[in-house]
C-alpha cells in the first residue's frame, strides 16, 4: 500500500489477497475506490476510472446451462437431421474497474516494433510452423550471455488455432538475465500461464505486484500491462498461453469438496502505484503474435484502486520446502491417469475436454500393488508437452532435465525409458510403499494437435537422440504355455528370451 516513483523496487515483503475468481478489491489510498457506482463523474482524488474485461460484456455471471451449437448428426436417408444437444458452458463473466492517475489510452500511436521479434507464434500454419507426430524433447536452454530481458527471451515452442479466432493456445519457453527497463509489457492475444524454472521473476502489474519463485506460477490475462523484474538473477521457464478461454479450478467429482489445489492457495496483489513523469516509456503489444510499441510519459502502473474479479495471481502449490497441492491417487493398484492431478483447467465448450489442463507430478507416496507403477507405455488423443521443475522424472532414468521438455503429441506413442523399465521389474513385487521425493514435473495437456515452430526444430538443444531410451525395449514374451505364464507372472519377474 505505498506509493513510488518510476524505478520500482521490490526490497519489501509483498502483501497479497487471498482466493481464486473472487470479486476482490484494493486501495492503495483509503478512500480511492467510489463506492456505490464504477463511473462517478468525478472519481475520488481526481483519477480515472477505466475498464478492463476478460469476457465478453454479455458472457454469463456463472456457469449457465445453455442450449448449444447442435454436434450430433443422425443420418436417415435422404434426411440429415441435426440434433440439438444442451451442454455446460463455462464462461464465468469476467472484467475490473481501474482507477488511475492516467488512463491507457494516453500514448502514441502503435508501430511496429524494431528490431522485429522472429521467435513469437501466435497463428499456427504452414508458413510459420511444422507438422511432426515424433516424440520430441529438448535439453535445458542456456541463460544468454547477451544482455537479454523478459521479452527478447521468449520464444515459442509450438501451438494450435489462432489468437484471432480465440482458440488455441501457445507454448513458450524464456530466458532472461536482466530486468526490463522503463517498458512494460501487454498480451493482447490470450492469458499467460507463467511456470518459472531458475531463478524469481518480480512482476509488476496494474493491479500490484507479485514476487513468483521457481515451484510457483503465476497467471497474467490477457491485456494486463506488465513489467518483469530480474533482482535475484537469471531466469529460465516456461509459459502457456491460451486464446479466448481463462483457467478455473478443476471440478473435483468423487474427490469431494477438497483435495488437489485450494482456493486459499491463490494469491492476488494488492493495489501499488508510482505517479511522476518517466520519459520515453515504452508499452510493448502482443498483437497476433507480433509486437507492437506505443510511447508515452508515465508509467502504467498508476491504478491507485481497483475492483474485480479479472486480475493476475499466482499460486504457490509446489514450493520447493512446503507443497500445499494436495494429491490423490491409487491405493491399491494400477497407475492412476494424469488427469488426477489438474491444478488448472481452460475448458472447451465439450464437457471434460481440456483446451488446456496444466497437470502436475508432485512428490508422493507410490504404495500399488502388483503393479507397474511408472507411467503406463500409451497413447493420448490429447497432446502433452511437459517440463521438469527440479529433481527427476518417475518415467526417465535418464536425459530428461530441470528446465529441460518433451512434447508427445496426439496419438505419439511414449512412456517409460529402457532403464526405467527394467529398474522396475528387477524390483518386482517385493516393492513396498515408496515415497518419491526430490521432484516436481508438470505437464501442459491440450485437445488441440499443435504445430511446432522453428525456434525449437532448429534449437541446438534439441535432443536428437530421443527415440534412443525406447530403443533398448526388448521383448520379455516368454512364448510359455498359459499355465506357465501364469506362474511366471505371480512371482512378478517375466522370462527373458
Ligand atoms: O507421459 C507422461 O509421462 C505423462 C503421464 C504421466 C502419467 O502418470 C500418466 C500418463 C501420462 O501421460
Ligand atoms: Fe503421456
Amino acid at each position: 500500500m505505498e506509493s513510488k516513483d518510476c524505478s520500482s523496487n521490490f526490497a519489501c515483503a509483498l502483501e497479497y489477497q487471498t482466493g481464486i475468481g473472487n470479486h476482490f478489491s484494493s486501495e492503495a489510498i483509503v478512500g480511492a475506490l467510489p463506492q456505490g457506482q464504477n463511473s462517478p463523474l468525478i472519481c475520488p482524488f481526481g483519477l480515472y476510472a477505466e475498464q478492463i474485461s476478460g469476457t465478453s460484456f454479455t458472457s454469463p455471471r456463472k456457469l449457465n446451462q445453455r442450449r448449444h451449437v447442435p454436434f450430433t448428426y443422425f443420418f436417415c436417408p435422404k434426411i440429415l437431421l441435426l440434433v440439438c444437444v444442451g451442454v455446460v458452458l463455462v464462461s464465468i463473466f469476467s472484467k475490473n474497474w481501474l482507477y488511475r492517475i492516467k488512463p491507457s489510452v494516453t500514448h502514441e500511436p502503435f508501430r511496429p516494433r524494431i528490431p522485429r521479434h522472429e521467435m513469437l507464434v501466435s497463428e499456427f500454419n504452414q508458413s510459420n510452423s511444422s507438422a511432426t507426430p515424433t516424440q520430441l524433447r529438448w535439453k535445458p536452454v542456456e541463460i544468454p550471455e547477451a544482455p537479454t530481458d523478459f521479452i527478447d527471451g521468449l520464444y515459442t515452442i509450438c501451438g494450435a488455432g489462432s489468437s484471432y479466432l480465440r482458440h488455441g493456445f501457445a507454448i513458450h519457453m524464456y530466458t532472461a538475465n536482466k530486468s526490463m527497463e522503463n517498458s512494460a509489457f501487454c498480451n493482447a492475444d490470450g492469458d499467460f500461464l507463467i511456470v518459472p524454472q531458475k531463478g524469481s521473476l518480480w512482476i509488476t502489474t496494474e493491479c500490484g505486484r507479485l514476487q513468483v519463485c521457481p515451484g510457483e506460477i503465476v497467471i497474467l490475462p490477457q491485456g494486463f500491462r506488465f513489467a518483469v523484474d530480474l533482482p535475484d538473477g537469471p531466469s529460465r521457464g516456461y509459459i502457456a498461453e491460451i486464446f479466448g478461454t481463462h483457467l478455473q479450478l478443476p471440478d473435483l467429482g468423487p474427490i469431494g469438496a477438497n483435495g488437489l489445489a485450494a482456493p486459499r492457495d491463490f494469491l492476488v496483489p494488492v493495489a501499488w502505484y508510482e505517479d511522476g513523469s518517466c520519459p520515453g516509456y515504452t508499452i510493448v503489444q502482443k498483437y497476433g503474435g507480433e509486437l507492437f510499441t506505443a510511447k508515452q510519459d508515465f508509467s502504467p502502473f498508476n491504478v491507485v484502486a481497483w475492483h474485480g474479479n479479472y486480475v493476475p495471481y499466482k499460486a504457490g502449490i509446489f514450493s520447493y520446502d512446503l507443497s500445499k497441492f494436495c494429491p490423490y491417487n491409487t491405493v491399491l493398484m494400477d497407475h492412476s491417469d494424469p488427469s488426477i492431478n489438474t491444478v488448472l483447467t481452460a475448458p472447451t465448450d465439450k464437457p471434460g475436454v481440456a483446451l488446456l489442463d496444466f497437470v502436475i507430478f508432485p512428490p508422493r507416496w507410490l504404495v500399488a500393488e502388483h503393479t507397474f507403477r511408472p507411467p503406463y507405455y500409451h497413447r493420448n488423443c490429447m497432446t502433452e508437452f511437459m517440463g521438469l521443475i527440479y529433481g527427476g522424472y518417475e518415467a526417465k532414468a535418464d536425459g530428461f532435465h530441470p528446465g529441460g521438455a518433451s512434447l508427445h503429441s496426439c496419438m505419439t506413442p511414449h512412456g517409460p525409458d529402457t532403464k526405467t523399465y527394467e529398474a522396475t521389474i528387477a524390483l518386482g513385487n517385493e516393492a513396498g510403499p515408496h515415497r518419491i521425493a526430490d521432484t516436481m514435473a508438470f505437464m501442459f495437456e491440450s485437445c488441440l494437435i499443435p504445430r511446432v515452430c522453428p525456434w525449437a526444430l532448429e534449437s541446438p538443444f534439441m535432443d536428437h537422440d530421443y527415440y534412443q531410451c525406447w530403443i533398448g525395449l526388448k521383448s520379455h514374451f516368454s512364448g510359455l504355455s498359459i499355465n506357465e505364464d501364469s506362474r511366471d507372472l505371480q512371482n512378478g519377474k517375466p522370462i527373458e528370451r
